[in-house]
């Protein structure tokens, strides 16, 4: 390895600033000597310049999504660079403990494969300022740009460039911290470094261990994932994008987000946390959708209320008035942005299972909602949401799993009341946690169980109280309803006994 200068590129300079001149000056030759110049100039770059450039772009299309090449690259120098390189960029942090080390824009490493060498130079580009528009346009490019002689084409285009990618994607995968992401508000995508998800380092110690569930249940949900990550031959041979859509349902604090977390940990798949309120329409939908690589998982919590507009509107109101005051941009980006989503049920189905959901491979689609009843059957029906998962109140096994994640106990004589207690009174796994964890460093496990079963009994007592509430004021709206119904038909009785104009009441009348 060495500093690139040398020999080779630093040529390329020379004969590039040769090249400028000549171009300067064609423009006042006539136009027969320009042609005899042309010609000259290439055979004299081709004759002392004999190396060829390749680039690799961060963003392949105008999508704009990272081209996984160019990621693999900056990995691969990243392990070369950081002894080399003067300017360096620190990247994450693995486990916090250590840095991952890059080389910063414009730098230059060279590089040695098989006895050739090759120099790389991380280019960046400006970002030029053409329109005005409100928004502050980004066009940064960045590309890496591989230099060789012409000699080793065929070596650098095959093997080197194979070994590079290789390499580099392995070293990504040792680097790897799994990410939550979220989506950016749009009018954000295209500022300078904007990007449509952000992300933090995501560390969710929730594992399927930890989850409070029947056994029986944990195994089916961890068995169906495992098979899903095996099974990349088998949705090929099926002809299915590889791609699974989990519904997860069930009262708030039943565990929904905390099984999201096992998932991730237990696929080590990044979470893209897809907040569908803020996404304007099915096209920015789906450029989200694209924006999200293979070995993810797209969570869209709630997703009863996602698509609630009204909800919206009335913010966009109260919005309106808020922003009398305010200067006239930031006033029309503020307006575009509390537009209601203009998300279709049609966009969403397409976004989980049209052609477009299959770009980006191992992917796993996670839905939760408090109200299952609510949602359209189409968003739920098999082969969308392929596995419909209920999280319900705490049963006696997942209470064990708890009593053994907060109090380290396996059993104890207070089980079976507990187990007895459960099965009488409906509470959630976050209440039960809540009363498992002990108040203070020197409450023990005893003490724990007693509070929660004192918690039981309140449950239970408050449970019973509230059905006879429920019961008296059925019964009260019952009275209430024969009563009226009673006093309607006694108004119509006295209707019969009003005079008539002859003198004769109406039940004389009935009389004759
Ligand atoms: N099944 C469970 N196993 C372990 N802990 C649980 C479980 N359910 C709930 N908890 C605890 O309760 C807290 C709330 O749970 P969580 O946020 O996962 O509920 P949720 O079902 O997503 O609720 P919501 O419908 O309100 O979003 C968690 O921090 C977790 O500690
Ligand atoms: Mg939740």
């Amino acid at each position: 390895m060495m500093r690139m200068g040398e020999m080779g590129p630093q040529l390329g300079s020379v004969i590039a600033s040769v090249m400028f001149v000549c171009t300067i000056f064609r423009q006042y030759l006539p136009p027969q000597l320009r042609y005899y110049v042309d010609k000259y100039t290439h055979k004299l770059v081709k004759l002392f310049y004999p190396y060829i450039q390749i680039t690799f772009d961060e963003y392949t299309n105008e999508f704009r999504k990272r081209s996984e090449v160019y990621s693999a690259i900056e990995s691969y120098l990243s392990t070369k660079s950081s002894t080399i390189v003067r300017r360096l960029k620190a990247h994450d942090v693995k486990d916090s403990k250590s840095l991952v080390l890059a080389m910063d824009d414009n730098e230059e490493v060279t590089d040695e494969f098989q006895g050739i060498k090759v120099w790389w130079v991380l280019v960046k580009r400006e970002p030029r300022q053409t329109s005005f528009s409100f928004y502050p346009q980004s066009d940064e490019k960045k590309h890496y740009k591989l230099t060789f002689h012409r000699r080793h084409r065929d070596v650098v285009t095959g093997a080197y460039l194979a070994h590079v990618i290789k390499e580099g994607k392995a070293i990504t995968v040792g680097n790897r911290q799994r990410k939550l992401y979220v989506n950016n508000p749009s009018r954000n995508w295209y500022t300078y470094r904007g990007s449509t998800w952000s992300h933090v380092v995501f560390e969710h110690p929730a594992t399927f261990e930890t989850l409070a569930l029947h056994p029986k249940m944990k195994e089916e949900i961890v068995n169906d994932l495992i098979k899903f990550r095996k099974g990349k031959e088998y949705y090929a041979k099926i002809g299915k994008p590889w791609k699974r859509g989990y519904l997860l349902y069930g009262p708030p604090g039943t565990g929904k987000s905390t099984m999201i977390a096992a998932m991730s940990n237990l696929m080590d798949y990044d979470i893209y946390d897809l907040e569908l309120t803020t996404v304007k329409d099915n096209t920015e939908l789906r450029k989200l959708l694209i924006d999200t690589p293979s070995k993810s998982i797209i969570v869209i919590e709630d997703i009863d209320c996602s698509l609630d507009l009204t909800g919206q509107r009335k913010k966009k109101e109260k919005d309106e008035e808020d922003n009398e005051e305010k200067d006239p941009v930031k006033k029309k980006m503020e307006k575009e942005e509390s537009q209601p989503s203009k998300v279709t049920l049609s966009g969403l189905l397409n976004f989980i299972d049209g052609i477009w959901s299959a770009c980006g491979g191992e992917r796993l689609i996670v839905f939760t909602t408090n109200y299952v009843d609510k949602l359209d059957p189409a968003l739920i029906r098999r082969g969308r949401m392929d596995k419909h998962i209920e999280l319900s109140y705490c049963c006696y096994e997942a209470f064990k799993v708890l009593a053994k994640n907060y109090l380290d106990l396996e059993s104890h004589e207070l089980f079976e009341t507990i187990e007895r207690l459960l099965g009488e009174t409906n509470m959630i796994p976050a209440d039960v946690a809540e009363n498992l964890m002990p108040n203070s460093v020197t409450e023990d496990a005893d003490s724990c169980l007693k509070k929660f079963i004192e918690a039981l009994d309140s449950a239970k007592e408050e449970a019973r109280m509230k059905a006879e509430e429920e019961e008296a004021s059925k019964k009260a709206e019952e009275e209430a309803k024969l009563k009226a119904e009673k006093e309607e038909k006694e108004k119509q009785e006295p209707a019969k006994d009003e005079v008539k104009c002859n003198g004769t009441s109406a039940k004389e009348e009935d009389a004759k």
